[in-house]
């Protein structure tokens, strides 16, 4: 079987080859200036019209941005999830805790590419790992030198699929860096072109554990190319900062079968060691139940102060803040 599919492989992917990886831009951004060092540099992976498309909007990409003074977090070993980011000072909700030009940003849906759909290249699951693999190993040709090592450096604890786990892994390692690392642009990123799946690794957020309570949020700011994590609830200094890397309004059963391709098994995050979970699991129905429920969500401002009491504290309890149905009970 193995035999098969690696034939079937090489001959696929040669074609496809010819008809996307050609086509790709490999752009080191900002390009090339005199001073620009490794971790002001981002490697964007995708398409030409991506890129013009941005400079129409934003004029000139990337726009200046201000880094973080080094005194806001530090990387270091955590008990029991490697490593993870600590505050290293206070943080108050809203404050940018991490600000970065992230190493990659890269289409990682390349195989979808019509062309290749209407070449019959991009059939099967297996062939189109190993054309992101195959990009991903070019990009890694174009990484300035200290990107390529930090990259390389980054966790590659994930499980794609039992198959392609046996037959990919050890041939393409930067597919399970992307796969563990990789955080999705906003859906409604203008980035679009052909591809519609942008993933930013970023170097230091790359660090940051996964917590089904966690104190702060992600976005890309495609003008300024930067990777931004901002506190979602107080933080204190010395605490470990934390993202989620799966929808939390579900039982803890479901998140936890979401969280296995991290090879997270158990969660180690303070919500899952300590709460109780049929209590947790209840609230965070509850909430769920009013945020799917639009009539209920717009007559907000109708509830009564018990209800809209019992919705914020559920919210406060399981550490959710970054709903939006937060900060409309507050108000
Ligand atoms: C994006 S990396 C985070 C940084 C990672 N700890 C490191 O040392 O590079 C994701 C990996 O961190 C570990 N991890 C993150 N959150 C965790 C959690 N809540 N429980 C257990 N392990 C976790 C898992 O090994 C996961 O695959």
């Amino acid at each position: 079987m193995e035999g098969k599919l690696r034939s079937v492989g090489i001959h696929q992917a040669s074609g496809w080859v010819e008809a996307v990886l050609d086509k790709l831009v490999f752009t080191n951004i900002p390009p090339g200036m005199p001073s620009d060092t490794a971790d002001n540099t981002v490697l964007y992976v995708g398409e030409q019209i991506v890129l013009d498309k941005l400079r129409r909007k934003h004029g000139e990409i990337p726009q200046k941005y201000t880094p973080l003074s080094g005194d806001q977090v530090v990387i270091q070993p955590t008990s029991s999830m490697g490593l993870g980011v600590f505050a290293k000072r206070n943080f108050e909700p809203g404050d940018l805790v991490v600000c970065e030009r992230p190493l990659l940003v890269i289409a990682a849906d390349i195989y979808s590419d019509p062309s290749l759909a209407a070449r019959g290249l991009n059939t099967n699951y297996l062939i189109n790992l190993r054309q992101l693999g195959t990009i991903l190993k070019s990009a890694n040709s174009h990484f300035l030198r200290a990107n390529r090592d930090a990259f390389a450096d980054l966790s590659k604890d994930y499980a794609l699929d039992p198959v392609a786990d046996i037959l990919i892994k050890d041939h393409f390692p930067e597919l399970y860096i992307l796969s563990c690392n990789g955080f999705k642009t906003r859906n409604d990123s203008q980035m679009f072109g052909v591809y519609k799946d942008y993933r930013v690794v970023p170097r230091v957020a790359s660090r940051i554990n996964h917590s089904c309570s966690p104190n702060a949020i992600y976005y890309f700011d495609e003008a300024t190319f930067t990777f931004n994590v901002v506190a979602t609830r107080k933080i204190e200094a010395s605490s470990e900062i934390s993202l989620m890397y799966c929808a939390l309004e579900v039982p803890r059963v479901h998140r936890h079968d979401s969280l296995r391709c991290y090879n997270i098994d158990p969660c180690r995050c303070v919500a899952c060691e300590t709460s109780d979970k049929e209590g947790s699991d209840r609230r965070r129905k509850m909430i769920k139940d009013i945020q799917s429920d639009t009539a209920l969500v717009e007559r907000l401002a109708d509830l009564s102060l018990a209800e809209l009491l019992r919705i914020q504290q559920a919210v406060e309890e399981e550490g959710l803040h970054y709903l939006a149905v937060y900060p409309w009970c507050c108000n």
